[in-house]
């Protein structure tokens, strides 16, 4: 099973969930990805917890491409106010990542910092997904190194490989679990995983649909609900936590474009609700620590990230913070805002 997406996880965070025993795991006939490699110990706990406000990257870039992948943090005068390696919650150290003979990252760097909401944009095709399988552990990458925080991750994601980090996915396709009702795909983790009675789960699973505006749909089946419902419920999934738990881990919370195909009022919904659950404060919906979005939706990228991260040709060949993407004058950034059919992106 090495090197390979977890099937199993072809839905949101379970990442780390099911035990390899479970009886929900045999039902459901997933298997589980193995770790290779492993040195990692679950013992293993890292302080995450320092805040750093989202960082800016002035739009220095003289050539369409850099080719030399210069666009690290460190060498292009961001202030630097991380402190230590301890302030980046995920980092992408020169990322390379092939399927057979393409080649789709071909060094990729990046970070992402304690309270950070990070978008990654870019043409059709250029292995944004493919980042955050990496970023999430489902896909190892063939050359380079992925550090949580701070410390170097090996192999994939396993049941063992528990980081202190817990890295949630929702899938484009929100990627229910069909045959089971949305109370048990909501409560999936803490059926499987805590020690809460089931009627707590129950109350709990109900209280974080109503976060997300869902209201006596626990008994349905994903089939039973709309597009838009079915991603709400993803979304319910992804920020229920167990609250009986002394520490709460951070969380940093992955989607690959969580408004595609729905309509604009649906996704200023989800696009609120991803601003929603991100942690930053007691008020706060969810205790998402930070979050990184893929879309391609203009709306997404305006609402729900502060910076943003743009991928081309295998390389991050532009960074930002959100209101500097519409001003950029790099070549790629101006022809992809604004849909220009001239420019350095080719179709
Ligand atoms: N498991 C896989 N096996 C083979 N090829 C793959 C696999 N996953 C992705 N690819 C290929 O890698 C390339 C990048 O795919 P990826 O889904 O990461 O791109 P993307 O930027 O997210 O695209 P889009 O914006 O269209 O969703 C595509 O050419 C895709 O066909």
């Amino acid at each position: 099973m090495s090197n390979c997406i977890a099937p199993w996880a072809n839905s949101w965070t379970p990442l780390f969930a099911a035990s390899k025993n479970s009886p929900w795991r045999r039902q459901l006939e997933i298997p589980i990805a193995k770790a290779w490699g492993s040195g990692a110990s679950s013992e293993r706990k890292f302080n995450c917890t320092c805040a750093a406000p989202p960082m800016s990257r002035d739009d220095g870039v003289s050539s369409a491409v850099d080719r030399s992948n210069s666009l690290t943090s460190e060498n292009v005068g961001v202030p630097r106010v991380a402190k230590d390696e301890f302030d980046f919650l995920i980092e992408c150290r020169d990322v390379h990542k092939s399927f057979g003979e393409k080649q789709i990252l071909k060094g990729v760097n990046f970070k992402i910092r304690h309270g950070e909401a990070v978008g990654i944009i870019g043409p059709s095709g250029t292995g944004k997904s493919t980042v955050l399988k990496i970023m999430a552990g489902l896909l190892a990458p063939d050359k380079g190194e992925v550090y949580i925080c701070g410390k170097k991750r090996r192999g994939l994601v396993d049941d063992e490989e528990i980081s202190g980090l817990r890295i949630g996915l929702v899938f484009q396709s929100a990627a229910l679990f069909d045959s089971l009702t949305v109370r048990e795909n909501v409560g999936f983790l803490l059926y499987e995983n805590s020690k809460m009675p089931d009627n707590q789960i129950a109350e709990l699973v109900t209280e974080n649909l109503a976060a997300v505006g869902l209201k006596g749909v626990e008994d349905h089946l994903p089939s039973q609900l709309s597009g838009g419902m079915k991603k709400r419920v993803a979304l319910a999934r992804s920020i229920i936590f167990d609250n009986t738990k002394e520490a709460i881990e951070p969380e940093v919370l992955l989607y690959d474009e969580p408004t595609a195909g729905l309509d604009p009022i649906a996704s200023t919904v989800v696009e609120d609700l991803i601003r929603a659950v991100h942690f930053k404060g007691d008020d706060a919906l969810g205790k998402i620590t930070s979050y990184v979005v893929v879309t391609h939706q203009h709306s997404t990228i305006r609402r729900s990230v502060d910076r943003l991260l743009f991928l081309y040709e295998g390389r991050i060949v532009w960074e930002g913070m959100t209101h500097e993407f519409a001003t950029s004058t790099n070549p790629i950034v101006r022809q992809f805002a604004s849909g220009s059919l001239d420019g350095p992106i080719r179709y």
